[in-house]
């Protein structure tokens, strides 16, 4: 089955407090970004590689990221929206093929083996996301800290990308929630109150999101472990 990637990198790293967005800091020697990208172009199933960046960043992402990177995919660039959940729609409207996996331009350590178990799922079941269980006790505190309760841990999954979807439950599920004015944090949340089912396949503490300055460290240390990335 053939898919689109959505790579949505529009955002403005306010948690890492770097005046360089994080998607384009450096990382074992090349961007965050260039890596990421750099997977999914190694993912046999992915035909078209839809780049989604800040506005402003269009003519930077061109020449200093996908042209230096010489990716043998088809690619698109367009611009983002305000908030991540606009950034991804954007990159859907730009989709053509029946399945759309849609992932962090942030996190670079996805293994193209995964991409793809992703988007075999979702061609057969509509939706599927890589997530990893929940390994500490769940705590459930209120707004001073105090704990109230103590969560049944073995049904607890924490949300990953590449989330990935037949395009159109996807773009319905965007489309509804537009109309709804709902936010959500993911994509899956948006197919999930359509009541439509979303299947979680183990993904690997290894795919972390970078989001503040001391994940850059784990990633560096995640980097040189790494034989697979190049
Ligand atoms: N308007 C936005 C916001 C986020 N993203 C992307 O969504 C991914 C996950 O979002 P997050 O880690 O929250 O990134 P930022 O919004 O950039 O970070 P922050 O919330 O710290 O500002 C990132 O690759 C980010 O670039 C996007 O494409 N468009
Ligand atoms: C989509 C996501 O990466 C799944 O873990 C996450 O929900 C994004 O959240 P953020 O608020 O943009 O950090």
């Amino acid at each position: 089955m053939k898919a689109s990637a959505v790579i949505v990198a529009g955002g403005k790293g306010l948690r890492m407090k770097k005046k360089t967005r994080k998607q384009y800091l450096f990382l074992a020697g090349q961007p965050v970004l260039a890596i990421t990208l750099k997977a999914f172009n190694q993912c046999q199933e992915i035909n078209e590689i839809i780049l989604v960046v800040p506005e402003d960043d269009l003519d930077f992402c061109r020449d200093h990221i996908l042209s230096p990177l010489g990716l043998n995919k088809k690619i698109k660039l367009i611009p983002g929206g305000l908030e991540r959940q606009n950034s991804v729609y954007n990159g859907l409207l730009a989709v053509n093929e029946p399945v759309a996996a849609i992932h962090d331009g942030v996190r670079p350590f996805i293994h193209p083996r995964q991409i793809t178990a992703t988007i075999n799922q979702a061609a057969e079941t509509g939706a599927c996301i890589l997530g990893i269980k929940a390994i500490d006790t769940l705590k459930q505190a209120d707004e001073k800290n105090q704990v109230e309760q103590t969560l049944e841990r073995k049904s607890i999954w924490l949300a990953q990308t590449p989330q990935t979807f037949q395009y159109d439950l996807i773009l319905t599920a965007h489309q509804r929630a537009i109309k709804d004015k709902y936010t959500g944090t993911d994509d899956a949340a948006l197919v999930e109150r359509l009541g439509k089912k979303v299947t979680i396949i183990p993904g690997t503490v290894l795919n972390i999101k970078i989001t503040s300055p001391q994940d850059l460290i784990l990633a560096e240390a995640i980097h040189s472990a790494q034989s697979w990335q190049v």
